[in-house]
């Protein structure tokens, strides 16, 4: 597939948005980028994709503001069937766009069966067969959400409010609750491949999201890690008449 020439990608997640830049066939990711960055990135395009499942008052203001200046917004939106890969909720638009993006992105000049795991403010894990059958996936809380979880709802445990401690077990409570919320979030890895060599004669794992590269660097030999897979995925919205 030839991918068009430049372009503006916003990722609009619920803890921030990110954006990157479409040259040719290649993805510049720019990082988390503020309201402010999002006026001016909008200002410079002359077009743009639109993934959003965060924020729907900045969603709303980004679709204004590319409006207003004129700039071709483009949002993703999930379909039965699209590139090839067919989506297995009954009704797709209850899918959200990341994972769709993710699902896509991953499946670009891919052959075997994988599960893509993005590590977000959520993590989610979705399986897609080697006939590119969206099979289903998981969804449960991110990182930083269990441990806010447990806190609530608990009387005597007490957690960091930012940053981890990297103990592989806990001797206090707080090293406690960072030790197995992240071994909890590790464990996705170890269940997606249980699922996958159950159902997938051959597949791989690949992880994306703000949190990935901690859990691809604990465990480089099963699973690969790639920042950039929800733009892969919002690059093949483009139209090619700008190429
Ligand atoms: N500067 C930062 N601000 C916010 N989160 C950060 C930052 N740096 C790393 N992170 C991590 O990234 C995670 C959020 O990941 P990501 O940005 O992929 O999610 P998101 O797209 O905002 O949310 P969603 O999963 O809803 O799409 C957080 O759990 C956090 O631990
Ligand atoms: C699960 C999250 C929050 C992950 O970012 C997002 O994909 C979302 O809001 N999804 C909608 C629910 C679903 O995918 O079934
Ligand atoms: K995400």
């Amino acid at each position: 597939m030839s991918v068009p020439y430049s372009a503006l990608l916003l990722d609009v997640g619920n803890s921030r948005t990110k954006a990157a830049v479409l040259q040719k066939e290649r993805i510049i990711m720019l990082g988390p980028v503020s309201d402010e960055d999002i006026g001016q990135l909008i200002a410079k395009s002359q077009s743009m994709v639109l993934a959003a499942v965060g924020n729907p008052l900045l969603t709303d203001w980004i679709r204004k503001e590319a409006q207003r200046r004129r700039v071709q917004c483009i949002e993703a939106r999930v379909t039965a069937k699209a590139f090839g890969i067919s989506c297995a909720y009954e009704s797709p638009s209850a899918l959200g766009i990341d994972r769709w993006l993710a699902i896509l992105g991953a499946g670009c000049g891919r052959h075997r069966a994988y599960a893509v795991i993005d590590y977000g403010t959520a993590i989610t894990c979705d399986f897609v067969d080697a006939e590119r059958n969206h099979l289903g996936g998981w969804i449960l809380p991110g990182v930083n959400s269990m441990r806010g979880a447990l806190v609530q709802t608990t009387q005597n445990v007490a957690a960091r409010k930012t940053g981890w401690s990297r103990m592989e077990v806990g001797q206090n409570t707080m090293d406690c609750v960072d030790a197995g919320c992240l071994s909890a979030a590790q464990g996705i890895i170890y269940q997606a491949r249980e699922f996958c060599r159950r159902h997938f004669a051959d597949f791989e794992v690949i992880l994306c999201g703000g949190d990935a590269e901690q859990f691809w660097r604990k465990n480089p030999d099963v699973c690969d890690f790639q920042p950039d897979l929800i733009f892969k995925g919002m690059a093949l919205f483009m139209p090619e008449k700008q190429a």
